[in-house]
């Protein structure tokens, strides 16, 4: 264990950073990116090393990472809060996961910084926690709560998902509404059981109700219920799912289909906090957290006058978007493995595995049906595909004639025919969303091809394919290809 090097102290500035990390490409690469800062940086490949230096010559902000040999960066940053809570302490984790993103937040890191990380990223952090540290900035102690052992089984070590679990660290413990955007089966709902799980009414119930699912006229009651003899049928009182949710979270599934006059008495419940079951004279008190989703573009249906905007505002305190699976094709081959599993498990069946090429191909699918069709597909070929290894023909008819296949055609001019016939089938199937289904799969296999000529120099391949190198870097990291 050794202390590696100290550059000389500044006359200006006396903040101090220091990298501790086992790894000493990263102990380089943040110390090279530091380089021209008016701070000085200190790099441990240790931080037991680390801590024996605490307390002589505390740092203004620390960057560990979370797995390191003789102890993890956890247990690091409590050790250093139990000399000097103040300091900010930035994690490093490579296979970050929901479950390090909230704990990282329960406990008091000033942030959490998935690895692989965009160096301009890691800088901006540090220098936000220097000079919170310096002008004296506050610690936020969170609770922890008794449901954040549990394991919470979402996949996504794309970028685009640790953004995701970024923002659920950082809102899961604080009484504010969500609003979860994003396709069909990308895992709105799952996120939704997340925040509940990891808030303090993980003990309450967690309530779902699809707006869109319920006809309009049963939907007001469903909310809030009704008396006995509200109207016709109503035999016998009955308890909505606000009641039901007391104490707890409510979950409002599809909430851009929520008929207007049932948006105002939404509204009126999350000012005032209580409200009327139909037919009902006395007010009822709920105490909710309310997480919505949608699909849809919100801000497009007030410019349509479908859904009110103050209603908007009052639910879209937080935002969490949920990139579609093509953005994050990286987390294809992690989602088709765990469903494998899961589904062999829960099937009783000899858990099975992809050829590469297999993998390959279905990585390169735009996915409609986002991960709920991904899950489906490993149910399918759990039960159906012949032996334990997946090859190309034991796909269903219908993923084998995916666009990989066509677009692979021989004749290099034909693309355009291809891609229509593509569209056609698209469009065939009934599905919407044509262009933003084909966007990242062309963007996808041109950037692609430009790394590859260029053997993956950057500057180059942003040179071929005509852009500047942020584009490249924006471009790549929302498609997961980073
Ligand atoms: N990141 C993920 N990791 C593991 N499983 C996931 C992930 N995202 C979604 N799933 C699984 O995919 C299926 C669909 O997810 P979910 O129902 O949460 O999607 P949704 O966005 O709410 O869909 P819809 O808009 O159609 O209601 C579920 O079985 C869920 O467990």
């Amino acid at each position: 264990m050794t202390e590696i090097t100290q550059q000389p102290a500044s006359t200006h500035d006396q903040a101090v950073v220091w990298i501790v990390d086992d790894d000493a490409s990263i102990r380089w690469v943040l110390e090279a990116a530091l380089e021209d800062k008016p701070y000085r940086v200190k790099l441990f490949d240790s931080p037991t090393l680390a801590l024996k230096h605490l307390s002589s010559a505390p740092p203004t902000v620390i960057v560990t990472d979370i797995r390191m040999p003789d102890m993890d960066g956890m247990t690091f940053m409590e050790a250093v809060h139990e000399v000097d809570a103040k300091i900010p302490v930035i994690i490093m984790t490579a296979h970050a996961d929901l479950n390090t993103a909230v704990r990282s937040y329960q406990s008091k890191a000033f942030e959490y910084l998935p690895k692989p990380f965009d160096i301009d990223e890691a800088i901006s952090l540090i220098e936000r926690a220097i000079k919170r540290q310096l002008s004296g900035g506050r610690v936020v102690k969170h609770r922890a709560t008794a449901s954040s052992k549990q394991p919470l089984n979402i996949i996504g070590g794309a970028p685009a998902m640790q953004e995701v679990f970024r923002i659920i660290g950082r809102v899961s413990q604080l009484d504010v509404t969500v609003l979860i955007n994003g396709e069909t089966g990308t895992g709105k709902e799952l996120i939704a059981q997340a925040l509940h799980e990891l808030s303090p009414r993980a003990d309450q119930p967690f309530v779902a109700l699809n707006t869109a699912a319920i006809p309009r006229e049963l939907l007001e009651s469903e909310l809030f219920g009704h008396e006995k003899g509200a109207f016709t049928g109503a035999h016998s009182q009955r308890i909505g799912r606000f009641e039901q949710a007391n104490g707890g979270t409510l979950f409002l599934d599809e909430i851009g289909d929520m008929p207007v006059d049932l948006q105002t008495r939404l509204l009126r419940v999350l000012n005032d906090g209580s409200f009327y079951r139909v037919g009902g004279r006395n007010p009822i008190h709920a105490k909710v957290r309310i997480v919505a989703a949608t699909h849809q573009n919100m801000e497009q249906l007030v410019r349509e006058g479908r859904f009110r905007e103050d209603l908007l505002y009052r639910l879209n305190i937080i935002r969490i978007k949920i990139p579609a699976l093509r953005e994050r094709a990286d987390d294809i081959p992690l989602l088709l493995k765990f469903y494998m599993s899961k589904e062999a498990k829960s099937l009783g069946l000899e858990e099975k595995h992809f050829d590469k090429d297999v993998e390959v191909f279905l990585s390169r699918l735009p996915w409609p049906g986002n991960v709920r069709q991904l899950r489906s597909l490993c149910t399918w070929l759990t039960i159906m595909a012949p032996d334990k290894l997946v090859r190309m023909e034991d796909l269903p008819l219908e993923f084998r004639q995916g666009p990989t296949q066509v677009v692979s055609g021989d004749d290099n001019e034909d693309w355009p025919i291809l891609l229509r016939q593509w569209a056609d089938q698209f469009l065939a199937s009934g599905q919407e969303g044509l262009h933003t289904q084909a966007e990242p799969m062309f963007e996808r296999v041109l950037i692609e091809a430009a790394l590859q000529a260029s053997q993956f120099h950057r500057q180059n391949a942003a040179k071929l394919l005509g852009w500047g190198r942020n584009t490249l870097t924006r471009k790549s990291q929302a498609l997961g290809l980073e």
